[in-house]
């Protein structure tokens, strides 16, 4: 048996834009790689600005996007491909997903409460009515709300707060042992969103859920996250420990989305004609760091070479200006930017 609850090997994945035949391809995730613990619950944060590759990652664990290659494998068990309705349905009551707008996760014409009792039914969570509602109940109480404060109510009754927090009850009726949250706070009003991670951080300690917490706001993700993953283009350029990235980052570019930290563009989902600026087109394709164009450091090497995962101060950063190769040749060069 695995100690392990999530294992990502190795993660890819390439869209074709504009056609198959007379389009270009886009890797919007490059190799990724992490694991979670199955006996230390944790949360991990995926940071980076839009379009670096966040969602797809966490889509493609969700299984609602096939990866190109890798493999998700889930407590021991390959879950990269899963076809059968069954097996689909096992592995979701363990990995459930909180969306970002809670007001677009419930119909407006739809009492909230029903969403709980449907879990429960869906995924037979329990046999008896009795049950059922024990276990809605049980889910509330967990985010601080009662079955009897929700029941009979219309999502245009309750808070933007509230109804986040009934979207994670949501997402327990399973029993999770873990949560994909992206960007679960950006739709909620600022003074609410240190209680909705809050509670991410109760889940993890008196109810062992690990969370895997996509976002803009590395201010949250800076009090609730165990580690951080940092993203651009597509690579995790710097990964580990919460404070050492944080406050100490190595990487130039997770050093700059500290000093200006980018807003969540609610706008920005994938629609069908993607544009790219021509920015992101030269930084997607490059074969060296995908920082290259922005970069203040960047020196020759990196327009061309993919720079290694190089493993410094306790978390791994991809850059050349961390390798020992060229470190007494190149190093000593001007920078090109
Ligand atoms: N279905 C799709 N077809 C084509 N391109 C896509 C699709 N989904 C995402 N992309 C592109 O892949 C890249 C990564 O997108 P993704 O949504 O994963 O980034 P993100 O970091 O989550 O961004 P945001 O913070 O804005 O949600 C972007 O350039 C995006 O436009």
């Amino acid at each position: 048996m695995s100690n392990k609850l999530l294992e990502v090997k190795d993660l890819e994945k390439v869209f074709h834009l504009g056609g198959r035949f007379f389009g270009s391809k886009l890797k919007a995730v490059n190799k990724v790689n992490f694991d979670l613990d199955a006996e230390k619950p944790e949360i991990l944060t995926f940071a980076g600005e839009t379009g670096s590759g966040k969602t797809t990652v966490a889509r493609m664990i969700l299984g609602l996007e096939t990866p190109t290659s890798g493999e998700v494998i889930y407590k021991g068990r390959n879950v990269t491909h899963i076809k059968k309705r069954k097996e689909l349905l096992e592995y979701m009551k363990e990995v459930q997903p909180i969306f970002q707008n809670p007001f677009e996760t419930f119909n407006p014409l739809k009492k909230v409460d029903s969403y709980l009792f449907e879990m429960a039914e869906n995924y037979e969570i329990a046999k008896t009515k009795e049950e059922k509602q024990k276990g809605v109940e049980e889910s509330l109480n967990s985010v601080g709300l009662t079955l009897k404060e929700i029941k009979g109510r219309y999502p245009n009754e309750l808070s933007g707060g509230q109804l986040q927090r009934v979207s994670v009850a949501r997402a327990l009726v399973t029993r999770p042992s873990l949560l994909i949250a992206d960007e679960p706070v950006s739709m909620v009003d600022a003074s609410l969103r240190m209680s909705i991670v809050n509670l991410f951080a109760e889940l993890k300690t008196k109810y062992n859920v690990s969370v895997l917490y996509i976002t803009h706001d590395l201010a949250t993700a800076y009090y609730i996250s165990d580690r951080i993953a940092i993203m651009l283009r597509g690579d995790v350029v710097e990964f580990g420990d919460i404070d050492k990235v944080m406050l100490s980052p190595l990487h130039p570019y997770t050093q700059i989305l500290l000093e200006s930290v980018p807003q969540p563009d609610p706008e920005g989902t994938w629609k069908e004609d993607i544009k790219l600026s021509s920015l992101e087109v030269k930084e997607f394709s490059r074969l060296g760091c995908k920082f290259y164009e922005r970069c203040p450091f960047a020196m020759k090497i990196c327009k061309d070479v993919e720079p290694p995962y190089v493993f410094k101060d306790g978390r791994e950063v991809k850059c050349h200006l961390y390798s020992e190769e060229i470190k007494n040749t190149e190093k000593s060069e001007e920078t090109v930017n």
